[in-house]
C-alpha cells in the first residue's frame, strides 16, 4: 500500500469530499473489499465500494430485468459475482460450484451438455469475469447456453490482473475462449472504462463530474477512465502509472504520490 492512504483519505473526507473506491475485481463482492479495508486499516463503507460484479448485477436486475423463469445466470467467475447477483435477488448457478470444478468426462458430458441434461431451461444470461478456475467443462456449458439464447454479459474485460508487481491474465483472458468460440466479439461488459460502469456509478453516487477525479493505477482501465471527458474531463490524479507520458499527452495533470495532499487543492 502506499504511504499515508488513511491519512490521505481523512483529509479529503475532512474537506467534505465524496470517496468511492472503484474496482474491476469481480472476484470479491463490496463486503469482501470492506473487510480488506478494515484488514488494511482504510475506514470505509461497504455502500462506498463499487465494483464491476456490483455493477453487473445492478444491470441485470434493474436495467435488463428478463422476465421470469428465463431469467437465472450462469457465472463464470468466483464468489464476488454471486454475492452481488444475491444482493440484487438474482437467481445464479455455477460459478463456485464444486460439481463444474473438474475435467470435462468426454465419455458423458458432451451428450449431457448437447441433450439438455446438463443445463438448466431457465438460464438467460452468462456472466464472465475472472476465474481462477476456469476449465473446459464451464465453457462449453456456457458456450451452448449462449447459443440457445442466453445473453453473454461480462463483468469487466481487462486483458491482465495486477498481482505481487507483476500481471497475470486478468478477466478478458478468462472468458477469452468463449468470446472466441461464440464469434461475436466482446461482450458488454461494466468495468472500467466502460460507459455502464460509468453511469451506473454517477448513478448511484449523483456526483458532479466536473469536479471528480479518479486515481488509479493502469493506463489502460483507471486512467482513461479518468481523462476521456466522462469523468473530469483533463483533471486526474496519478498514484503510479507506468505511462505518465502517454497520460500527459491526452492533457492531463499529474500529481506524484508524493504530493497527494495537494489532492484537496486540485478539488477546491
Ligand atoms: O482482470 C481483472 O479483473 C482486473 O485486472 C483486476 O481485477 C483489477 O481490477 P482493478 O481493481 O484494478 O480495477
Ligand atoms: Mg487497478
Amino acid at each position: 500500500m502506499f504511504d499515508n492512504v488513511p491519512q490521505t483519505l481523512e483529509m479529503l473526507r475532512s474537506k467534505g469530499k465524496q470517496l468511492v473506491f472503484v474496482t474491476n475485481n469481480s472476484t470479491k463482492s463490496r463486503a469482501d473489499y470492506k473487510k480488506k479495508f478494515d484488514k488494511l486499516g482504510i475506514p470505509a463503507k461497504v455502500d462506498e465500494v463499487f465494483g464491476s460484479s456490483y455493477s453487473a448485477a445492478v444491470y441485470i436486475a434493474r436495467i435488463l430485468r428478463l422476465p421470469a423463469p428465463k431469467n437465472k445466470v450462469f457465472v463464470l467467475g468466483e464468489s464476488g459475482i454471486e454475492q452481488e447477483l444475491a444482493s440484487e435477488g438474482i437467481s445464479y448457478l455455477g460459478g463456485t460450484d464444486p460439481s463444474l470444478r473438474r475435467d470435462i468426462d468426454p465419455a458423458t458430458d458432451f451428450e449431457s451438455i448437447a441433450n439438455g441434461s446438463l443445463l438448466d431451461p431457465d438460464v438467460g444470461i452468462v456472466l464472465s469475469g475472472l476465474d481462477f478456475h476456469m476449465n473446459y467443462l464451464k465453457t462449453a456449458i456456457a458456450f451452448q447456453y449462449i447459443q440457445r439464447g442466453a445473453i453473454h454479459l461480462a463483468t469487466n474485460i481487462d486483458s491482465t490482473l495486477p498481482m505481487a508487481h507483476s500481471f497475470f491474465p486478468g478477466a478478458g483472458a478468462s472468458s477469452a475462449a468463449l468470446v472466441k468460440a461464440v464469434g461475436k466479439g466482446e461482450p458488454t461488459s461494466f468495468g472500467k472504462p466502460s460507459q455502464a460502469m460509468m453511469d451506473a456509478i454517477e448513478g448511484k453516487f449523483q456526483f458532479d463530474r466536473s469536479r471528480t477525479c479518479m486515481v488509479g493505477d493502469r493506463l489502460n482501465t483507471d486512467i482513461q477512465f479518468g481523462i476521456d471527458g466522462k469523468l473530469g474531463g483533463t483533471l486526474a490524479v496519478l498514484t503510479g502509472v507506468s505511462k505518465k507520458e502517454e497520460f500527459l499527452a491526452e492533457g492531463a495533470k499529474t500529481v506524484p504520490t508524493a504530493y497527494v495532499d495537494k489532492l484537496g487543492d486540485l478539488l477546491g
